[in-house]
């Protein structure tokens, strides 16, 4: 039994493949075809301008007319050509005329929409069993017999079985049928409802106990997401028949949902196959249970536009009939409920609707609870549109514990709302409700946290690609590949900003020239468009990497984590920044369950932070706080020489990328006090900055003015620093700026440190941290090395982003 949809039969290319596919069946075969693509669609439209007096149904005919005739014209030749063309003219004429008469009555009946509606399978399985030779041609509507109920008629299976049975038991060889097509009791043409076709299919195949059922379509297979939102989806190679039919219930357009039903109980294997790609394996859809191996879920679908409608009262509560009279109200209007959820205390239920359906079932629920609502018995009717229903579908999930748990959690961890939730006790599907806004977002993630991606995804925005943010972007690209084949984990850039220029794409920013591409197609950039920008992007797993020195790009991250956009960040301001805002981000992130993470904020890409909080989060209680926290100080004092003054230390920590954009940043210690205060507040005490006692070693008048005249003025400083080197130099001493805390005190400052301090020989930018805890207390613990340099900085922030992802 084979079945072919509207695409395998919309183009004389494509019947060719159909024949070629057919004549390689070694087996008898019945092949029940749809309407050529698009033919279904324009006839009932005709229809429709026929009824609304306009003249266009005429156009609509024509086009159908051309269309069928340009087939036939590229299918056939001579004579044979000629034959085949009259009499598809003939039954377009019957068509015409039909529509005609809906125009001049100007009525349109569910009867006449049947009547038309089975045009395009009568004509496209003429066409194809004249074109494959030796098959013969069935009228499906003469053997599938229906009530009356036309527009989707229900079909009276043992009077069909029979005819079926009748007409083809014995048959051999090819024979073509239209699919869609049924009649009633009086020989009335029905029909069995959009994507019909594939419920013939399944209806001749049990009737006839068919070997197989193959449906042939435009796609390799029931594939695990909507390919157009997912790219990563792939093909489901096998489903059970409840699977296929929660997938294709919930919005997998592969197969119409009534078709499984037929199969399932003859136990038919059932193929999804491409007639465009017929090498490909397809999905196969059996009875078999399922494979402890297999994923916990196999697909996962969604149906947008759909509103939500919740009833609400307290006097709900312990009622009998309530839900009755509800599902009661709504059937007699013939509204399909798509999902329901209600609450254990019964005070509120939930149904979803398709929206086109939402004003006549608030109508419908209005007037049956009329006088509950009038009495306050029911105080809340209320329609929220713009919503779709998500759905992971999977008979594993029945031995897999923690899936609503794992999946609830993502989803709320990447800020999306759920509205509604149902779960059937079969465990086979969950169901939940999110904005339409939020669909792509959401498909995405479950996609990827149920490992039906191959890879996870961390999405980047970037801020700044100075010495940081470049070593960065050079890190990720030759890492990538690294971190997909190894830890299946996919960093994309999906958009830069510097303070002129910004380039978003959610498919992802090539590293390769992405300078070019940002000069070529970037947008006039600002923080708050960036911002707003990443917001409305709405992408899951994301992350906000400020690479810059910029005092005003920590104003946006309340509002980025706010959205569940991770925040990891190079830069000093925020995590020093007021004590309450420091600690409003850090709970922000908290609530949102994204993370805040600022590790090269001390020590560059030394592990201080983290492992800081390992200590304070295992009970451990920091005493004291000693520590040299400055790469450029350290370089400055290791590098001054008889031969090197001062004021060319500092150009020199600068050109090997250690100081800050601004140098006066590192040498009026402001660099190490925001240091320390971001030890002392991790270390799980309040600090602000001015609890710091600096102790400067260039007089304050060396700051004051712009950074050029900083450069111009500095030199004056090189005499007295070489007087005081020699001095030192002499006693066998270095300088060290060091930061301290204990007992509540803070401060920081230059340092005349002897020969056996642990700071004495700490070379180059190097930086070092010893925290005296009441565990590591006679012998402090001490974190040691390169505490500057844009790649050291620049590893940190990437292991950052790496940990945003929690592989
Ligand atoms: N260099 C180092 O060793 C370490 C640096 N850091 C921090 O890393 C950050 C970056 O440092 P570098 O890369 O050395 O500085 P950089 O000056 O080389 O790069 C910063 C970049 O950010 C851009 N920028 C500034 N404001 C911006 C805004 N509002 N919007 C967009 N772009 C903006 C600048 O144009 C520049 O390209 C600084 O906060 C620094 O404190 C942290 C640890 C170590
Ligand atoms: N300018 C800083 C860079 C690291 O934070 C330093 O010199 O330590």
């Amino acid at each position: 039994m084979l079945k072919f949809g509207g695409t395998s039969v919309g183009s004389a290319g494509n019947i060719r493949k159909v024949k070629e596919i057919v004549k390689s069946q070694d087996d008898d075969a019945i092949v029940v075809v749809s309407a050529l693509g698009g033919i279904t669609d324009k006839i009932l439209n005709a229809a429709k301008m026929a009824i609304l007096g306009t003249d266009y149904f005429n156009t609509e005919l024509t086009m159908i007319r051309e269309r069928h005739e340009a087939v036939v014209d590229q299918l056939f030749d001579g004579e044979r050509k000629e034959a085949v063309k009259e009499q598809v003219s003939q039954l377009l004429d019957e068509l015409e005329r039909v529509i005609v008469g809906v125009s001049m009555i100007g009525e349109l009946t569910d009867k006449t929409l049947d009547k038309i509606g089975g045009f395009g399978e009568r004509l496209s399985s003429y066409i194809i069993s004249e074109f494959i030779d030796d098959a013969s041609w069935v009228d499906s509507s003469k053997l599938i017999k229906t009530d009356s109920a036309f527009g989707k008629a229900q079909v009276n299976f043992s009077l069909t079985n029979t005819l079926v049975k009748a007409a083809l038991g014995e048959f051999k060889g090819i024979c073509i049928a239209p699919g869609f097509v049924a009649s009633n009791a009086e020989g009335e043409y029905t029909t069995l409802g959009r994507g019909g076709s594939d419920y013939t299919a399944a209806i001749y195949a049990a009737a006839l106990d068919a070997s197989v059922l193959e449906i042939w379509t435009d796609v390799d297979g029931f594939m695990t997401a909507d390919p157009r939102v997912i790219s990563k989806a792939y093909v489901i190679e096998s489903l059970s028949y409840a699977e296929a039919m929660e997938l294709s219930h919930f919005g997998a357009k592969v197969i119409y949902p009534p078709t499984i039903l037929p199969v399932y109980k003859k136990g038919i294997p059932t193929y999804i196959k491409n007639t465009l790609n017929p090498q490909a394996p397809g999905s196969l859809i059996t009875s078999s249970q399922a494979n402890a191996k297999d994923r916990p879920i196999k697909g996962i679908s969604s149906i947008s536009n759909i509103s939500l409608i919740t009833v609400q009262g307290l006097g709900m509560v312990g009622v009998t009939g309530i839900s009755m009279r509800l599902f009661s109200a709504l059937a007699l209007q013939n509204i399909n409920v798509i999902l329901i959820s209600q609450a254990s205390s019964e005070n509120s239920i939930s149904i979803a609707v398709d929206t086109g359906k939402a004003d006549a079932a608030e109508q419908a629920i209005r007037s049956e609870f009329e006088r509950e609502i009038m009495n306050g018995r029911i105080n809340k009717v209320e329609v929220e549109n713009e919503l779709s229903i998500v759905a992971i579908v999977g008979e594993n999930m029945k031995h897999s514990t923690g899936i609503a748990g794992k999946l609830f959690n993502t989803i709320g961890k990447n800020g999306v709302n759920i509205m509604a939730i149902a779960q059937g006790a079969s465990e086979l599907n969950i169901s939940w409700v999110v904005k339409n806004s939020d669909l792509r977002k959401t498909l995405n993630v479950v996609h990827e946290s149920f490992f039906l991606s191959e890879n996870m995804e961390v999405n980047v925005f970037l801020l700044g690609m100075g010495l940081v943010g470049g070593n960065l972007l050079t890190q990720i690209q030759q890492q990538q590949e690294k971190l997909l084949k190894e830890k299946r984990l996919k960093i994309k850039l999906v958009g830069v900003a510097n303070s002129r220029k910004m380039l978003l794409d959610r498919e992802g920013i090539a590293i390769d020239g992405f300078r070019d591409r940002l000069d070529a197609e970037g947008q006039a950039s600002g923080l708050k468009a960036y911002k707003d920008a990443i917001i409305e992007m709405n992408i899951f797993n994301s992350v906000f990497v400020d690479c810059t020195a910029s005092n005003e790009s920590p104003t946006v991250y309340a509002d980025l984590l706010n959205a569940n956009v991770s925040i990891v960040t190079a830069n000093k301001v925020a995590a020093s920044s007021d004590y309450d805002n420091y600690r409003k981000l850090k709970s922000i992130a908290k609530t949102k369950g994204v993370k805040f993470l600022f590790e090269t904020n001390v020590g560059a890409g030394l592990p201080i932070i983290n492992t800081l909080n390992d200590l304070v989060n295992s009970g451990d209680k920091i005493l004291k706080i000693e520590a040299v926290l400055s790469g450029t100080l350290n370089y400055i004092f290791n590098t001054i020489s008889a031969d090197v003054p001062l004021s060319k230390t500092i150009q020199l920590a600068k050109e090997e990328g250690y100081s800050e954009p601004d140098p006066r940043i590192d040498l009026s210690g402001i660099d190490v006090v925001r240091k320390l205060l971001i030890l002392v507040r991790e270390s799980g005490y309040k600090i602000e900055k001015e609890d710091v006692l600096i102790n400067k070693f260039i007089p304050d008048a060396y700051f004051d003015g712009s950074i050029d005249d900083f450069w111009a003025n500095i030199s004056q400083v090189d005499a007295d620093f070489e007087q005081r080197r020699q001095r030192l130099e002499a006693e066998k001493k270095c300088w060290r700026f060091v930061a301290k805390y204990e007992n509540g005190q803070s401060e920081v400052g230059l340092q005349e440190v002897e020969q056996g301090h642990p700071f004495y020989d700490l070379q180059g930018s190097n930086n070092l941290v010893m925290f005296t805890s009441e565990r590591y207390n006679e012998f402090p613990m001490i974190i040691k090395g390169y505490g500057a340099g844009a790649a050291v900085t620049a590893a940190g922030v990437f292991a950052d982003i790496i940990r945003v992802s929690n592989i």
